[in-house]
């Protein structure tokens, strides 16, 4: 005779998509944190969270993960609950939070929480997948700080998690830290998991992510992919010496998105940097002309007003500049 599940599935679950997230709002006395958002991530997918300090993304992943409730809006994973999805194992986290427990080992920690889980994930594959294979036997409270973030991560892993959301996952790592832990993160991922982090550093966010969601003020300002991101605020940087000229029309040059002067140079973000490029010769305003790939940064600045106008011209796009005297300007 069959036996009944012990959870019975929700009957949307199975196509659900990984995240839904709609019109959720979250305020904090007078502070509102998330502001009438919605989100949905299909199963799979690798999404970054970016957004300067207070933006609202730890509001965000609290709320769906049902650590929160929001004032108003719905929260599913996998067409559940957040607090279904997480104590099924459906989903696993990894907080801004926590230091080292101490005494046991690696391999006892990751073990008795995946003894906490349904279906737990075999205890040798999360310490392969998080790297630890190595340091199974090693006590916690011996590990340097980004030993410890990969035991977090093998933590977040334990009950074989469909998604994973990860609050600033690489925060206080050092770059090679970082780079074995985007290296685990993407193993994770290419079994099919959804993966869903917030982060501070841009190129962690191109370099890793499928898709990139900006927030500011607890809204979306932008959603897409990292060159998408890009080209929605300008793909290209123009930038040029003045020399003495005015800069009456600089704004209405073909493909031109947003001015901005600085001293006696003008930075011009376009999303047509040949016809901007061709408008300015017309003009004669050439003076020392770059062209530059704009980059995730700088669409960052843009798109949360944060861009600062007393900071080096070019600077950002340094790496990526062209001298168009030289006829060899990329596009995106
Ligand atoms: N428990 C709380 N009580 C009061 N205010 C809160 C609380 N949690 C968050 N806030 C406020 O809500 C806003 C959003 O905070 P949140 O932590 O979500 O931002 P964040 O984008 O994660 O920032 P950071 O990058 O600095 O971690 C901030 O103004 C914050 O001060």
């Amino acid at each position: 005779m069959a036996t009944a599940p012990v959870t019975p599935a929700d009957p949307a679950s199975g196509t659900a998509p990984a995240v839904s997230i709609e019109g959720a709002v979250k305020s904090f006395g007078a502070v509102r944190a998330v502001a009438g958002l919605d989100l949905g991530i299909a199963r799979g997918e690798t999404l970054a969270l970016l957004g300067r300090n207070g933006a609202g993304k730890s509001t965000t992943l609290n709320l769906l993960l049902g650590l929160d409730e929001p004032d108003s809006g719905h929260v599913r994973l996998f067409g559940e609950t957040p607090e279904r999805a997480v104590g099924s194992g459906r989903v696993g986290a990894m907080l801004q939070d926590g230091g080292p427990v101490r005494r046991t080992t690696v391999r006892e920690l990751v073990s008795f929480v995946a003894s906490t889980y349904p279906r737990p994930l075999p205890v040798s594959e999360a310490l392969h997948l998080a790297g630890l294979t190595e340091l199974a036997a090693r006590r916690v409270d011996k590990l340097s700080g980004g030993q410890w973030q990969r035991v977090r991560f093998a933590v977040a892993l334990a009950g074989n998690p469909e998604l994973i959301v990860l609050d600033e996952p690489t925060a206080a790592l050092d770059v090679e830290a970082r780079r074995a832990f985007w290296t685990s993160m993407r193993a994770y991922a290419r079994r099919g998991n959804t993966v869903l982090f917030s982060t501070h550093h841009m190129e962690e966010a191109d370099d890793n992510a499928d898709r990139i969601v900006v927030i500011d003020h607890g809204r979306i300002v932008a959603d897409g992919s990292g060159e998408r991101v890009k080209r929605a605020v300008g793909g290209h940087l123009v930038a040029f010496d003045l020399a003495g000229r005015g800069t009456e029309g600089l704004g209405t040059l073909p493909g031109v998105v947003s001015v901005e002067i600085r001293g006696d140079r003008a930075r011009l973000r376009t999303d047509d940097s040949d016809a901007t490029v061709m408008a300015l010769v017309g003009l004669g305003m050439v003076r020392n002309l770059e062209v530059a790939h704009a980059t995730l940064e700088d669409a960052f600045l843009a798109l949360t007003g944060t861009d600062s106008t007393a900071a080096e011209p070019a600077e950002a796009a340094a790496r990526t500049t062209t001298n168009v005297t030289n006829a060899t300007k990329e596009t995106v």
